[in-house]
This record gives C-alpha cells, sequence and structure tokens, in this order.
C-alpha cells in the first residue's frame, strides 16, 4: 500500500538520448538484457557481500537471507522477474543510477556513438548499456526495491523507456532489488522456460552467485581462476575473459598462475586483442579485479598494477587480503605494493617468454599494445630494464614493418661500437632519405628508427641498454671510423684541405647568428650538407617538441628554450655542390651566400628543423632568377 502519491520525473537528457536509441535499434541480439540484468543483481550482491564481511557489526537489513539471484517468469502474462538479494537501493540512488547516465557502461556508449558519427546499433552490443538495453523488449519495467540499511523504505520505480518515470513507496520488499519486465508483445518468446535457461547458460556462468530459474541452479562454472589450469579449457577462458572484462574481442594471451610466498595468490591475468585507448576512447581505466578467496574486494583496484599495465584484464584474489579494510586505505597498502610487485614481475616474464618462443605472437602484441610498454619505460623506474628486453624497433638492418630487439641490435654489431644509435623521424623513408643514415650505412652500422615522439623519451629515460649509451645518429661527436672504416671507398676527390677551410669560413659569414659553427665532415657521403646536434640532453626534435607543447600550454618559457638555438652546419667536401660552392665563392659572392643559405634551410628540412619555408621559397626564385639568366 502506497503511503504518498507517486513521484515522476523526467530522464536526464543523455539517457533519452540512450533510450531513444535503445527501443528503436535493430540490434539483433536483444537477449543480452538478461546479461545485464544478471550481471547489475550479482554486482549489487558482491556489493552486499563485501560488505557483511568488511564490516562486522554493520546493521544489515534482512541478514539472513541467501545471497542468490532468482529467476522466474510466466509465459501467459509474457513477464520475466529477476531478484536479487543485494544492496538494494534508496530513493535518492534510485534517481542517480536509473534516472542518469553516471555510470560507465551507457557513457562510453554515448562517447562511441559520437565517435563513429553515425547510428551504429552493433554498438549496443559492443559496449553494453547496461539496464537501459531491457527496453529493447519490454513495453514496461518495475523495479521494486529495498536498501540494505536498516532504516528506510520500499520504493517502486516503474517506467515505459519514453522521456519519464515514476517512483512511488511500496510495503513489503525485501533487501534487495526485484525487476519485473513486462514484454513488448513480439519478444513475448523470452518468456518461455527453455528460452531464458538457454541464455543464462550462455551469459551467465561465471557468476559467482548462483543464478536459479524456478528454483533450479544454473550457473555451474564459478571462480575459474581458483582451479587448476589443467581443469579449465581455453573456451572458458575465453569465455570467462569476454565475461569478466565485458569485452567484445577475443583475449590474445593468458597468464594463469598461482604462488603461495610471499604471499597467497591466484590470478588470471588478460592480454586483450584491441587497444582501445588506439581506437581514441580515451585512457582507460584499470580492469583487474582484487578478491579475497573468492569475494569481490574492488573491480578496478588503482594500484594493483602500474599504470602503464591499465590495458590488462582479469582477476587476482589473495587470501592474505584483511576483509575489513577499505577501499581506499587498501589501494595504498604494503599488500597491494607487494602483489604488485609479484603480478607485474610475473606479466613482464611471459612477455618476454612469448618474445622468445612465439616471436609472431609477441610482434603483434608489440604493435597494439607497444605503446604502454614505451609508457613504462619512462615512468617506472623498477621496471625499467626488464621493459628494455621488450623493446622492438624498425632499423637499418631490418626490413620495412618488421623491427628488432636491442639484444639483437647488440649482437650484430662491431667490437669497436660504444653506442647504440637511432634516428627519430616520421617515416622509413623520411629517414632513410634524409643526410643522417648515409655514414652509417656506408659503415654498415645499425641504426633503430623511431618513428613515434614518445621514442625520443624512451631513449632520455633509458640513457643505456646492457651499458651501452642510446646515442641520436645526428650527434655531432660520433667518431664512425674509430667503430668501423666505409665500406665504400670510391667517392671521388675531395676539396682540398685550405680550400675547404676558406670555403667553411665563407659560409659561416654569410650564415651569421644562424650558425655556431661550419666544418667540413667525412660523414656525409650522398648529401651536400647536414646539421648536427651538440646537445646530448636534446635531440633538435626533441627540442621542437617540447617548445610546441610549452606554446600550446602558454607557460612560461624553459630556460635554453627561447628562440631558436644556433645549429652545427656540416659540409661534405666530396660533394659537386660544395666543390663548385668552392669555385663560386670567389667568383660570385652574392650568389654563393644565397646558396650558402639554401644549403642551411636545405639541411633544416632534412631535419625536421624548418617552421616557416616563405623566405626560403623567395630566395629559391633569386637563385633560379641568376642562374636561369646566364
Ligand atoms: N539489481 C540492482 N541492485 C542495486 N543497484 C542496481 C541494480 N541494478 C542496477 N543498479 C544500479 O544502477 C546503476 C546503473 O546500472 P547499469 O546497468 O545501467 O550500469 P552499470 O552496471 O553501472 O554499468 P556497466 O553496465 O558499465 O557495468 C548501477 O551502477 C547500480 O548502481
Amino acid at each position: 500500500m502506497s503511503t504518498q502519491a507517486p513521484e515522476r520525473h523526467e530522464f536526464q537528457a543523455e539517457v533519452k538520448q540512450v533510450l531513444d536509441i535503445v527501443v528503436h535499434s535493430l540490434y539483433t541480439d536483444k537477449e543480452i538484457f538478461v546479461r545485464e540484468l544478471v550481471s547489475n543483481a550479482s554486482d549489487a550482491t558482491e556489493k552486499l557481500r563485501h560488505t557483511q564481511v568488511a564490516e562486522k557489526d554493520a546493521d544489515i537489513f534482512d541478514a539472513d537471507l541467501d545471497l542468490e539471484i532468482q529467476v522466474t517468469s510466466d509465459e501467459e502474462a509474457g513477464e520475466i522477474t529477476i531478484r536479487d538479494f543485494g544492496i538494494g537501493m534508496t530513493h535518492d540512488e534510485l534517481i542517480e543510477n536509473l534516472g542518469t547516465i553516471a555510470h560507465s557502461g551507457s557513457k562510453a556508449f554515448l562517447n562511441a556513438l559520437k565517435e563513429s558519427g553515425e547510428r551504429n546499433d552493433n554498438l549496443i552490443g559492443q559496449f553494453g548499456v547496461g539496464f537501459y538495453s531491457v527496453f529493447m523488449v519490454a513495453d514496461s519495467v518495475k523495479v521494486y526495491t529495498r536498501s540494505w540499511k536498516k532504516e528506510g523504505e520500499c520504493y517502486c520505480w516503474s517506467s515505459d523507456g519514453s522521456g519519464a518515470y515514476e517512483i512511488e513507496q511500496v510495503e513489503g520488499e525485501r533487501r534487495g532489488t526485484r525487476i519485473v519486465i513486462s514484454l513488448k508483445d513480439e519478444y513475448k518468446d523470452f518468456a518461455k522456460k527453455n528460452r531464458i535457461e538457454e541464455i543464462i547458460k550462455k551469459y551467465s556462468a561465471f557468476v559467482q552467485f548462483p543464478v536459479k530459474v524456478d528454483g533450479e541452479k544454473l550457473n555451474t562454472i564459478g571462480a575459474i581462476w581458483l582451479k587448476n589450469k589443467s581443469d579449465v579449457s581455453d573456451d572458458e577462458y575465453k569465455e570467462f575473459y569476454k565475461f569478466q572484462a565485458k569485452a567484445f574481442d577475443e583475449p590474445r594471451f593468458w597468464l594463469h598462475f598461482n604462488a603461495d610466498a610471499p604471499l597467497e595468490i591466484n590470478a588470471l591475468l588478460y592480454a586483450p586483442t584491441e587497444n582501445m585507448e588506439g581506437f581514441g576512447f580515451g585512457r582507460m581505466e584499470p580492469g583487474v579485479g582484487l578478491y579475497c578467496r573468492k569475494v569481490l574486494i574492488d573491480s578496478e583496484p588503482k594500484n594493483l598494477l602500474p599504470d602503464w599495465l591499465r590495458f590488462v584484464r582479469g582477476v587476482v584474489d589473495s587470501a592474505d587480503l584483511p576483509l575489513n579494510i577499505s577501499r581506499e586505505s587498501m589501494q595504498d597498502s604494503s599488500l597491494i605494493q607487494k602483489l604488485n610487485k609479484v603480478i607485474t614481475k610475473r606479466f613482464l616474464k611471459t612477455l618476454e617468454e612469448k618474445a622468445k618462443k612465439e616471436p609472431e605472437v609477441y610482434n603483434d602484441f608489440w604493435s597494439s599494445f607497444g605503446l604502454f610498454l614505451k609508457e613504462g619505460v619512462t615512468t617506472d623506474f623498477t621496471h625499467r630494464d626488464q621493459l628494455l628486453k621488450l623493446l622492438r624497433y624498425e632499423s637499418s638492418y631490418t626490413e620495412a614493418g618488421t623491427t628488432t630487439s636491442l639484444a639483437d641490435y647488440l649482437s650484430r654489431a662491431p667490437e669497436g661500437q660504444k653506442e647504440i644509435y637511432y634516428l627519430f623521424g616520421p617515416s622509413r623513408e623520411a629517414i632513410e632519405s634524409g643526410p643522417y643514415i648515409e655514414a652509417f650505412k656506408a659503415r654498415n652500422i645499425e641504426v633503430l628508427y623511431l618513428y613515434e615522439p614518445i621514442d625520443e623519451f624512451v631513449m632520455n629515460h633509458a640513457r643505456a641498454f646492457e651499458e651501452k649509451n642510446f646515442v641520436s645518429a645526428d650527434n655531432d661527436d660520433i667518431d664512425l671510423d674509430a667503430i668501423a672504416p666505409e665500406t665504400d671507398t670510391d667517392k671521388g676527390e675531395a676539396l682540398e684541405a685550405s680550400a675547404s677551410e676558406a670555403l667553411c669560413s665563407f659560409i659561416k659569414e654569410k650564415l651569421g647568428d644562424e650558425v655556431s659553427e661550419v666544418s667540413a665532415s667525412d660523414r656525409l657521403v650522398g648529401s651536400p650538407a647536414m646539421i648536427v646536434n651538440a646537445d646530448k640532453m636534446m635531440t633538435a626534435q626533441m627540442r621542437k617538441m617540447m617548445k610546441a607543447m610549452q606554446q600550446k600550454a602558454g607557460g612560461p618559457e624553459m630556460p635554453g628554450m627561447g628562440g631558436e638555438p644556433p645549429v652545427k652546419l656540416q659540409v661534405n667536401p666530396r660533394h659537386p655542390l660544395v666543390k663548385n660552392l668552392a669555385a663560386l665563392h670567389e667568383s660570385n659572392g652574392e650568389l654563393a651566400g644565397l646558396i650558402s643559405q639554401q644549403l642551411l634551410d636545405n639541411a633544416r628540412i632534412a631535419a625536421g628543423l624548418l617552421e616557416d619555408p616563405s623566405k626560403m621559397v623567395q630566395r629559391n626564385y633569386q637563385i633560379l632568377e641568376q642562374l636561369s639568366s646566364k
């Protein structure tokens, strides 16, 4: 019997949007509404169980109820009821949870919808619209609920899925939530007992509480992470991944292990196939659930794994966890730190083994998730050495699209090579057509190719691998001749030393403050000139990137970042253009001056340093004009 008149509430605008799409969608797997509601029932029951164990003297309403999920149906009336004895909801929680879009699933759905820019029914299946999915099949839905807190009332929330819902106070509900679904005529089939049984078996095999249809328990698999590996089939592992991570992809691989020391741990960790961050869905939240003897402590514990492993999904169960500890203090506890250490180490070891025994699987993983490992190198000192072994890069030795490890790189390096060389560029083609690689190629010295902005930070943070420093190949004081002689010695005559000196001082005079030094170099083979970097800490690219970041942020200038610092220019005394210039600067100083300027700008382009080409284009015309007049 109602003690107050029903209240009418409008759904929040975003919920209306979701409901409109859900109700009118042509998505074919309508049955997923059962999965969503059973999963909500299970979550609510988990929360209740956690309260029971964590707060020994919590005053729980209806404390003696069994923790199970009951499903009943009435085929004739076209009705399904899903009931749990979980935490239930108060009046305000009903409004917050079922009237707004505060929860994760529907939010991700709306974002994905915006991203894909068009109506895409499949997104419902991929992201799950949670509770609202019931309106794909229901005419009306009633949610009877009673919160676990001793003091409280029972309520009935009801809606037909159009713009509004009602909340009414009712009497006599037990603790938890009872959802009564009145099916649309065309979906009355779902109320058939065998149909609902089939759906529950399909989607709810891993639910941690008994799911009973008309009193008969259907789900039997339960906590597979506590089982022996030999008792779990690959299909069960895959299904559990989809269930636990609410994933729509397959797992790439998984790691199932238990340990007794220093802590008792049962863990099942998955590497997903898809990198959702790569799809532009924003930063992933950690998704490895933390359990103590099957009791969920926290589904998204923050510090259980390092941040750069946030793509990993799965379950960690430790019998050593104290249950009566708040989630907040749990996050920083030394126990979590210990778990973190053990699990991270094991996961990294698995990656190392994959790389060794199944290189294709690892390389595939690397191309989707390598960025996370690179992030690890730059942020996680503890695991840096292990992570460095897992890095993969293209190089001047590999084919396009294939990569090398740092260890393999070193195994090929000539005896005298004390450093690991890399070049950063937008693509393989860009790096290979630039001037920097020439001298290395001419001596068969391998250079790693870095394509992503984070790579330079990786090199900078890591500094060295197996005591060999990472050095950018555009650095000015690399003594290549000390490592290996040039293989092709037939490069034509070089300018006389005196002529070359005279030319360098002419160029320096013409370029003024734009260059700090001009010198002849035998590092160049096919290019006339290049800019070399004298800053050991920062490559020119990195300097440019930091400056851009700074300008974007509108912050104060970092020291050493203001204006363009003068660059060091090296010219190739064997190159015909340079030889011509040596003769020209005596007969036609004006044209030789213009060509010197052009040489510098071309070298800037090759180094990725030319920001405004307009001056260069004007000068280019001047040069062409002078040449064409001859
Ligand atoms: N049976 C239930 N008992 C108690 N609370 C519930 C129940 N069903 C839903 N809720 C509440 O309503 C909220 C919204 O549910 P919904 O299924 O739409 O999203 P969700 O489960 O939070 O998100 P996701 O589907 O991404 O896990 C839940 O977060 C929960 O707080």
